[in-house]
C-alpha cells in the first residue's frame, strides 16, 4: 500500500472532516441549549461552576485542562449526548466472514447498524433511574463498556470525539459566562427528530438574556 496520499483521498477525507466535524457538534449544541433553557436548576449549577473559575488568570493550555475536569460539566454534556444521539447511520458495519455471535449467525456481507437508541434507553444499563429522564449524574455510576456509545466504539470509533467534547465544552462555557438562556417561544411543545446526515431537532428556540454581573 503507498504511503502517500493522493489528491482524491486528501479531497474525500478533507469532504468527510467537514460533514463529521460540523453538523455533529452544532446539532449537539442545539440538544445542549433545549436541556438549559428547560432545566434551570442544571443550567444554574453549571453557571455556578463556571463562574467560579478565574477564567482570566490563566493560559490557554490551562483552560483546556480546566474545562475538561469541570465535573458537572462533564456530565451533562455526557447525558445529552446519551439522550440525544447525534447519529447511528454512521456506526454501520459490514461483516467480513461469517461469524456467530452468542448463537446468532451474521453472514459474511451482512450490514450490521446498531440501535442506539435501544441501548442508551435500556433500563438495565442505565437504570435504576428511568433513562427517559435528564439525570446528568448517573454517568458517575460505572456502566458497561458500550452501553454510551454516541462516538461508536471499536478501531474505528470517531477520530474527533476528544476534539468535540472539548470544543462542546468551550462553547458552552463560553455562553454560560455570558448569557442565561431560557425558554423561547413554545419549546415546551418539544421538537422532532429526525436522521438526516445527523439526527436533528426540526428547530429549538432559546432565549439569550445576558448576566448583570
Ligand atoms: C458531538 C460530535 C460528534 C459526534 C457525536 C460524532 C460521532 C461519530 C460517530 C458515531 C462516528 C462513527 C464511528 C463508528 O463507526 O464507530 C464518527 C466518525 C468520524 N468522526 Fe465524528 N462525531 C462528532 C464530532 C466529530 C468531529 C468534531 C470530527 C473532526 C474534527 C469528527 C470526525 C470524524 C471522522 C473523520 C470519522 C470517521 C472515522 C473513521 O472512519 O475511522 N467527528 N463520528
Amino acid at each position: 500500500m503507498s504511503k502517500t496520499l493522493h489528491s482524491d483521498e486528501v479531497v474525500s477525507n478533507v469532504f468527510l472532516f467537514m460533514i463529521a466535524g460540523y453538523e455533529t457538534t452544532s446539532t449537539a449544541l442545539a440538544y445542549c441549549t433545549y436541556i438549559l433553557a428547560t432545566k434551570l436548576d442544571i443550567q444554574d449549577k453549571l453557571i455556578k461552576e463556571i463562574h467560579e473559575i478565574k477564567w482570566n488568570n490563566y493560559n490557554n493550555e490551562d483552560i483546556y485542562d480546566i474545562a475538561t475536569n469541570l465535573r458537572s460539566l462533564d456530565l451533562f454534556v455526557r447525558e445529552v449526548l446519551r439522550m440525544y444521539p447525534i447519529t447511528s447511520k454512521g456506526q454501520i458495519r459490514k461483516c467480513n466472514q461469517t461469524t456467530n455471535i452468542s448463537g446468532y449467525i451474521i453472514e459474511k456481507d451482512s450490514i450490521i447498524q446498531p440501535d442506539i437508541f435501544s441501548i442508551h434507553y435500556n433500563p438495565n444499563l442505565w437504570g435504576p433511574e428511568d433513562p427517559n429522564l435528564f439525570i446528568p449524574e448517573r454517568h458517575e455510576i460505572k456502566r458497561h463498556p458500550i452501553a454510551w456509545m454516541p462516538f461508536g466504539v471499536g478501531p474505528r470509533h470517531c477520530i474527533g470525539m476528544k476534539f468535540a467534547l472539548m470544543e462542546l465544552k468551550m462553547c458552552l462555557i463560553q455562553l454560560l459566562r455570558q448569557y442565561r438562556i431560557l425558554p423561547g417561544d413554545n419549546i415546551e411543545q418539544g421538537f422532532k427528530r429526525q436522521e438526516k446526515i445527523v439526527i436533528q431537532p426540526d428547530a429549538i428556540y432559546v432565549k439569550f438574556e445576558k448576566h448583570s454581573i
